[in-house]
């Protein structure tokens, strides 16, 4: 379990393709007044590219996304500033790197929607590199983190708003303020 102390934290807004882990992340990184660092601009071209053929990733194809985004967790919290990042995060495997990446200093809101939701809620979106077509990999993919330490799920059938204040309740009394 991460430690409760006052000190900056990296939390990771995670869940499928869909899910909102962009609104969600900036919300709240507002809320929190926490830099917000959208994941998918650093994956590298090739990932985007296979996405946008509608090729899921592998794990091979994920680890070098998932160190940059330690790195750019890890580099924040150096400097002692936290950090909200959006990140599918889908594999306990992943979480784990990624939690090391943090020196343990890592929490995760996990945004949980049905595929009804996610899929209309992905069929709105235009201009993204990522199809609707991959729903259902990201859905097989996926390894529900409820459970785990750090933690905190929230329903994404609300708006926006009500959604990072959710969040931002859940993660209260983790000592993330
Ligand atoms: N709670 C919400 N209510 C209504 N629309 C939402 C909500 N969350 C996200 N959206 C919209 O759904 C789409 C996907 O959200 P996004 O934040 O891009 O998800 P992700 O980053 O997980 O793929 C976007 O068009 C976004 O504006
Ligand atoms: O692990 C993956 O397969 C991808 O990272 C994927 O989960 C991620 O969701 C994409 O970057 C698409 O971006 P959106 O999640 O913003 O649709």
């Amino acid at each position: 379990m991460p430690e409760r102390t006052n000190r900056a934290h990296a939390i990771i807004v995670m869940g499928v393709s869909g899910s909102g882990k962009s609104s969600i992340g900036e919300k709240l990184a507002e809320a929190l007044s926490l830099r917000f660092i959208e994941g998918d601009q650093l994956h590298p071209a090739s990932n985007v590219e296979k996405m946008s053929k509608g090729i899921p990733l592998t794990d091979a194809d994920r680890m070098p996304w998932l160190d940059l985004i330690g790195e750019a967790m890890k580099a924040a919290l150096a400097k002692g500033d936290g950090v909200i990042v959006s990140c599918s995060a889908l594999k306990r495997i992943y979480r784990e790197r990624l939690r090391v990446a943090a020196g343990g200093n890592l929490f995760f809101v996990y945004l949980e929607g049905s595929k009804e939701l996610l899929s209309e809620r992905m069929g709105h979106r235009s201009g993204h590199f990522m199809p609707t077509s991959l729903l259902e990999s990201q859905l097989e993919t996926l390894e529900v983190p409820t459970g785990e330490p750090g933690v905190v799920t929230v329903d994404i059938d609300d708006t926006i708003e009500d959604i990072a204040e959710e969040a931002r309740k859940k993660l209260a009394p983790l000592g993330v303020a």
